[in-house]
């Protein structure tokens, strides 16, 4: 060992005891922290007086039981903090730092070394960092700049100074097993070490070795929206938790982890994705997909097609008869043209067209549509829309009101008085027992009894439609959206231009859904907009941040929608074009569309070159797939150059894919996947390999992702990788077409370290381009 390494492994030996130190104290400090909230919430009621006989009572118990509340609040909190410091000790047990920087500030001779790991260590006195977290801004100039002049901002301004050196170590268990010299580049060495092993089951940080473009993502801070166009395979989803880690800890007085939402592709992904965050020591952000969101606003009304049927429909129904209309139907209604429609439309619902459900009251009409109609149509012109909205509910209400008091007379009232429980008899005599001038015993007395019973009847029986109303269920959506395709020429008046191809069987496509009470995943998001235009939008002002992964399959319909539901929060938006597979995809060839969305002013854009996940060979040859893909680098790491096996019958195919599963086992790939292009494809494969130990099938509604051998449709494979894949067929036959390019370039992508096509027959003409250097022939 020479000299330098003994040093610092000196020092992490006095690091770890001062970090063994601190655990013990941090677990005392933990279980007295519990023992607190466990007497508080054990003595609670011992220390509230509850007395409500008066109103001074009341008001002293509600004072009490607030104060008591809050203690119990203080008590959690502090014990939230001392649990997070704990764990946050303990991993730095196993790995205390992993870099380090010699910094001289400008006006200070002395250089200082500053370590960085996942966490901020202290000595006793808590003024002097032996550990900085790498979120702290001094920590940036480790991943920022070469040796050489550097600088950092702090709250207090810019802090410029001298970057000396810059090194980095792999600790294991408190043993320095190597460190280097890390001047020019961060983390060859890591990055060589961490993606050159196997992958487990999930994501993991990448602290250690975040690139210099990745860190501009990490901690960019300035406007509303931030996009990242990078390929595939360039730290895209990896910067974006890094970049949820940073603002948690950077903004940790006022942002909470549920704060901030993450649009994913998929409930899988959720999964895949799940450790990052607390490995380092956060909690997890909120996790939803598009989905699931059309879903909770949509699913009372209808049934809502998911994405994944739609794009299994478009690639798999080809020779439907309606398939040109229903790829044109995508295409347009995800279109901004078709949201300029939407937006022209509720405008012109301004002067006409409206269409309101009357309101009926044991079977008998109470407000008729018509009149309901006039009643919106007589009102100001100049308020608002969804304010015309309110005064017809406030109308309506009124309505209601009358209605309530003349049906008190009525006979059905008496008869259903007579089938009311004791209970509700009690309740009514209750009531007028506290009331002055109720004796129990006069004619007066039974006539006032007869009369709440009565109110009490008539009000249960008008409480759902209250609620109707209050719901503004009384104007008819699904009338008002099907109207748009009731005839062909209302589009014409509505937008200058030529109509869309097939708009007609457009029109009967939709209208034939919407009758069978169905919407196409297509017209979901159309369909909210215009709703919320109409009704008033439901918008979500706690989320501070959104992040939109695989930002490629939003169509720009989707980020207006999302810009309105979250009006507070800035958006990181990222995504890669050449993986853009579902049909809608061409409105967005790049992310310029996007820069509407806030305005240039609020909008930035960071591109990824670098791949990071496959070795050298396997990008050579995925690169070739795409145009501009020439741009695409690799990061230096060996592996074997694709191969590409021609077999003649599906028998062969099945008898070579199982030798090569059962050949990388022995090699010892974790996770082997069989991507096919559609679920149709992958259900036929998995029964024919069905046999092969411990191969599963993954279908759209998976939520774990799964470790082992998996077939997989290739866009449920995407943001996730594996060691080694296969592509089940990559034959003229399945990819023959070119807009299946992208799908292909996804599947290939997710190979980190092996990478075998077999093709059916003659390969694709995607595959046409690839030279014999990026791809061998077997
Ligand atoms: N700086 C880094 N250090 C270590 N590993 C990295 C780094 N950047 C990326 N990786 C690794 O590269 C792989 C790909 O990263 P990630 O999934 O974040 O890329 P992506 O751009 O989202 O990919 P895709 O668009 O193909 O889904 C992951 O295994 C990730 O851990």
């Amino acid at each position: 060992m020479n000299k330098e390494l003994r040093q610092e492994q000196n020092r992490v030996d006095t690091i770890m005891d001062i970090i063994a130190d601190q655990i013990v104290k941090m677990e005392g400090e933990t279980n007295q922290r519990q023992n607190e909230v466990v007497g508080i919430r054990k003595n609670f009621w011992d220390e509230v007086k509850v007395n409500t006989d008066n109103f001074d009572d009341y008001l002293e118990t509600i004072l009490s039981l607030r104060q008591q509340a809050q203690v119990l609040s203080v008590s959690q909190s502090t014990h939230k903090q001392a649990s997070k410091r704990l764990s946050a000790l303990r991993r730095m047990k196993d790995v205390p730092y992993f870099g380090r920087i010699d910094f001289t500030e400008e006006g200070n001779s002395e250089l200082e070394r500053v370590y960085i790991g996942v966490s901020t260590l202290t000595d006793e006195s808590g003024d002097n960092f032996l550990i900085y977290d790498w979120r702290a801004p001094i920590s940036s100039v480790y991943y920022d700049y070469p040796p050489g002049p550097a600088e950092y901002v702090t709250p207090g301004g810019t802090i410029r100074g001298e970057l000396d050196q810059k090194w980095q170590y792999i600790i294991r268990d408190g043993v320095i097993e190597s460190m280097f010299d890390t001047s020019l580049t961060i983390g060859d060495e890591i990055l060589q070490h961490v993606l050159g092993k196997g992958t487990d089951k999930h994501l993991h940080s990448i602290v250690a070795s975040i690139q210099q473009e990745q860190n501009q993502i990490i901690r960019h801070d300035q406007g509303r929206l931030l996009i990242v166009q990078g390929a595939a395979g360039s730290g895209k989803t990896s910067a974006a938790l890094q970049r949820i880690a940073y603002l948690l800890y950077k903004y940790r007085e006022w942002l909470k982890a549920d704060q901030i939402i993450l649009f994913s592709p998929n409930a899988m992904f959720n999964s895949y994705v799940s450790r990052v965050l607390p490995e380092l020591g956060e909690e997890n952000m909120q996790q939803v997909t598009f989905q699931e969101y059309l879903s909770h606003r949509l699913s009372d009304q209808f049934q809502v097609e998911d994405n994944y049927s739609q794009l299994e429909y478009v690639l798999t129904k080809t020779s439907d008869p309606s398939y040109q209309a229903r790829t044109s139907n995508i295409q347009f209604k995800a279109s901004t043209r078709f949201f300029e429609l939407i937006k022209a439309y509720r405008q012109s619902l301004e002067l006409s067209g409206m269409i309101f459900k009357g309101i009926k009251f044991r079977g008998k009409t109470l407000v008729s549509a018509k009149e309901m109609k006039e009643r919106f149509y007589s009102s100001d012109t100049s308020l608002r829309f969804y304010n015309r909205i309110e005064k017809l509910t406030e109308w309506l209400n009124k309505r209601i009101d009358e209605t309530e008091k003349n049906e008190l007379k009525k006979p059905w009232v008496e008869e259903e008085i007579e089938l009311l429980s004791k209970d509700d008899y009690q309740k009514a005599y209750k009531f007028l027992q506290k009331k002055e001038g109720y004796a129990d015993n006069s004619f007066d007395d039974y006539e006032k009894e007869y009369k709440v019973l009565g109110k009490m009847v008539v009000r249960r029986k008008l409480k759902p439609l209250r609620k109707w109303v209050q719901m503004l269920h009384f104007v008819d959506m699904k009338g008002v959206y099907k109207q748009l395709f009731a005839n062909s020429t209302k589009i014409e008046q509505l937008i200058e231009g030529d109509k869309p191809k097939h708009w007609e069987d457009i029109c009967q496509l939709t209208f034939n859904m919407l009758d069978e009470g169905k919407l196409y995943y297509e017209d979901a998001t159309p369909f909210l907009l215009l709703k919320e235009l109409i009704q008033g939008f439901q918008t979500n002002a706690s989320i501070k941040q959104v992040l939109v992964d695989e930002a490629q399959d939003y169509s720009p319909f989707q980020f207006e929608f999302l810009k309105r539901l979250f009006p507070a929060a800035r958006m990181t938006v990222l995504g890669d074009f050449n993986q853009a597979i579902f049909a809608h995809a061409s409105e967005m060839v790049n992310f310029h569309v996007l820069k509407g969305l806030y305005g240039p002013e609020e909008t930035h854009a960071i591109n990824l070159t670098r791949s990071y996940r496959s070795t050298k060979p396997i990008v050579e040859f995925t690169k070739n797939l795409v145009p501009g893909g020439e741009q695409i680098t690799a990061f230096e790491r060996d592996g074997e150059v694709p191969v590409l096996t021609q077999v003649l019958n599906r028998d062969e195919l099945h008898r070579q894919i199982t030798s090569k599963i059962i050949e990388l086992k022995k090699r010892n790939y974790n996770t082997i996947a069989v991507i096919c292009k559609s679920a149709a494809e992958s259900a036929a494969a998995f029964e024919a390999l069905k046999d092969i130990e411990g191969i599963k099938l993954v279908k759209s509604g998976s939520v774990e992702y799964e470790q082992g051998i998996v077939i997989i449709p290739a866009y449920l494979a995407k943001g996730i990788e594996f060691d080694a894949v296969i592509i089940y067929d990559a034959s003229k036959d399945v990819y023959g077409e070119e807009s299946l390019r992208r799908l292909f370039y996804t599947a290939c992508t997710r190979a980190m370290h092996l990478l075998q096509l077999y093709s059916m027959g003659e390969p694709s003409p995607i595959l046409k381009h690839s030279t014999t250097k990026s791809l061998v022939l077997n």
